[in-house]
């Protein structure tokens, strides 16, 4: 069995043929997506994505590259994006299979999200990911400058830190997870558990969403990794946690993501925008109340949560049928997972009861679409929506959640949010519920279908206090002004800091 230890050193170092970019992210995506036009000649477009909008302004200002997988099979296409440098990570049929639906999406996802669906664990799978993890840390060795910044995101690259600093101890490497980090009696399951931990703290910087994850990560780094690490609680962007392994410091802290907040505001109140969300309730029949859902369709999205909450409502006339049309967007996802097939089987199941026994003829109370929908036409049902249902069992953020409220500067509408989104320690002026107790969300869909404009102002404007002064571009800022603030020595970067290790540390952990 492969393991993430056996990478060696040389590579790039020993050659010395480093690259010349001053600053590389790494993630599994690359920042385009291919179109092939109706001629056939093909077009890479820049993905939407608020990561690719945050990093693009610091990858152009400096010698910029992006290492990434292009989303297509065998293919050995290399994008050229004018000001940033393109390194594309081909994947074969078979690594797509066992690296990106199985071990990232099949035993990472469910691990890290309170095992909704049972994990599977499977070596294939593992060595597969060790293999793929592997290229990327090679690509990237290849792209870097000496002394470069390099910013590795997510789960499916956790191997990547370490591997990179055996190929490239000169380089600054800051690592993101963009979903949850779980509680030591969950992560313990996985076989590969230590491998992971040591693969991330190949990192200077570890940043996680919320200080709950960076604390989860810390715990385990002292009992599996046996390192020494700092005890007390970590802030958001502030106090960070410290693990000490041997010579070098990495940090460890919060760096909840947000959206391009002022750009979404814009385009939010634009003529066009504003003038499509009135035909799109013209064109629903002007019902009281429109609710709203936009996902990916995965099933810790919570949307049989939603939907069973409305069935019940709509059983028990605490919603009218002729008053309410729910508006569900789910993009297709993960579709060749075996978990997300059935759960689509589900939601759609749930969907067509709800409209067989609430609906009418040409006007059904749940309108669903499984495509993806163009972004200004996302921007406009959000400007129309009433009600915004975020009902998730577990989300490492929730970017929907912010879009929402960066789109309602006119103060109207009203969010319902689940209780373990990442977004519900920011927007506390939601109508927050904990998505495990039915009654519960029913209650919080009600006050936000019944309260009054004057409460639904208030809330509304602190919910956009928050969203409009945090956006994606401060969240880069913090995390990379933390990185370059990373000292060589352990002394500076200790002091004042009391280290813990694992057997002082036993009695409290146990
Ligand atoms: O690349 P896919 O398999 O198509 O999945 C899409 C992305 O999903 C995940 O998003 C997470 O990141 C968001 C931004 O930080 C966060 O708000 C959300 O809660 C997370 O679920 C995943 O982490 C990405 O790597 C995927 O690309
Ligand atoms: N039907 C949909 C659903 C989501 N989206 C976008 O996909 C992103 C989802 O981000 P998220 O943080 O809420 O959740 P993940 O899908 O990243 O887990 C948001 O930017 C949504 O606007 C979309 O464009 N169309």
């Amino acid at each position: 069995m492969a393991g993430s230890g056996d990478v060696t050193h040389g590579g790039a170092t020993a050659d010395h043929h480093f690259g010349d970019a001053e600053f590389v992210v790494v993630a599994n995506r690359l920042p385009v997506d291919k179109e092939v036009l109706p001629d056939g000649t093909v077009n890479w477009k820049r993905s939407p994505g608020g990561l690719v909008t945050a990093l693009e302004p610091i990858l152009r200002s400096q010698t910029g590259a992006w290492v990434g997988w292009s989303g297509i099979a065998d293919s050995n296409d290399n994008p050229d994006i004018e000001g940033i440098d393109i390194h594309a990570v081909p994947l074969s049929t078979q690594e797509i299979a066992e690296y990106y639906e199985g071990f990232s999406n099949a035993t990472l996802w469910p691990l890290y999200h309170d095992l909704l669906v049972k994990p599977e664990y499977h070596r294939e799978w593992w060595d597969t990911y060790v293999d793929v993890n592997r290229r990327f840390a090679e690509e990237t060795a290849k792209a870097a400058a000496e002394g470069a910044v390099v910013w590795i995101q997510d789960y499916q690259l956790q191997l990547v830190p370490k591997m990179l600093r055996m190929l490239r101890p000169d380089l600054k490497i800051g690592f993101f997870l963009h979903i949850p980090f779980p509680p030591v009696e969950l992560f313990m399951q996985l076989p590969w558990r230590t491998e992971i931990v040591e693969g991330l703290l190949g990192a200077d910087l570890i940043g996680f969403h919320l200080p709950g994850g960076a604390q989860n990560f810390l715990f385990l780094a002292r009992r599996l990794a046996g390192q020494a690490t700092s005890k007390g609680t970590v802030g958001v962007r502030s106090r960070f946690g410290v693990v000490q392994v041997g010579f070098r410091t990495v940090r460890v802290g919060a760096f909840p993501i947000s959206i391009d907040s002022g750009d979404l505001d814009a385009k939010a109140k634009s003529k066009e925008i504003r003038n499509r969300a009135r035909e799109i309730r013209k064109d629903l029949g002007n019902p009281k109340t429109i609710m709203l859902g936009v996902d990916r369709l995965d099933y810790t999205k919570g949307i049989d949560v939603r939907l069973k909450a409305i069935s019940e409502m709509l059983e028990e006339k605490r919603l009218d049928p002729e008053e309410t049309v729910m508006i569900q967007l789910a993009t297709p996802s993960r579709e060749r997972v075996e978990s997300y097939v059935q759960m689509r089987a589900g939601i759609e199941q749930l969907v067509g009861n709800i409209n067989g026994s609430f609906g009418s003829v040409g006007q059904p109370v749940v309108q669903y679409l499984h495509r993806p929908v163009p972004r200004d036409e996302l921007i406009a049902f959000f400007v129309a929506a009433d009600v915004m249902l975020v009902t998730p069992l577990r989300d490492g953020m929730n970017l929907v959640a912010k879009e929402y409220v960066a789109c309602r500067s006119d103060l109207g509408g009203s969010l319902v949010l689940s209780e373990f989104t990442g977004a519900a320690s920011e927007l506390r002026s939601a109508y927050q519920a904990n998505p495990y107790d039915l009654e519960g969300v029913k209650d919080a869909i009600e006050a936000a279908v019944g309260q009054t404009t004057a409460d639904g102002r208030k809330r509304m404007r602190a919910l956009r206090r928050q969203v409009m002064a945090h956006d994606v571009a401060k969240w880069a800022e913090s995390f990379l002004g933390t990185l370059a603030s990373v000292t060589e020595t352990a002394t500076d970067a200790n002091r004042g800091v009391h280290l813990v290790q694992t057997s002082d540390a036993a009695d409290q952990d146990a």
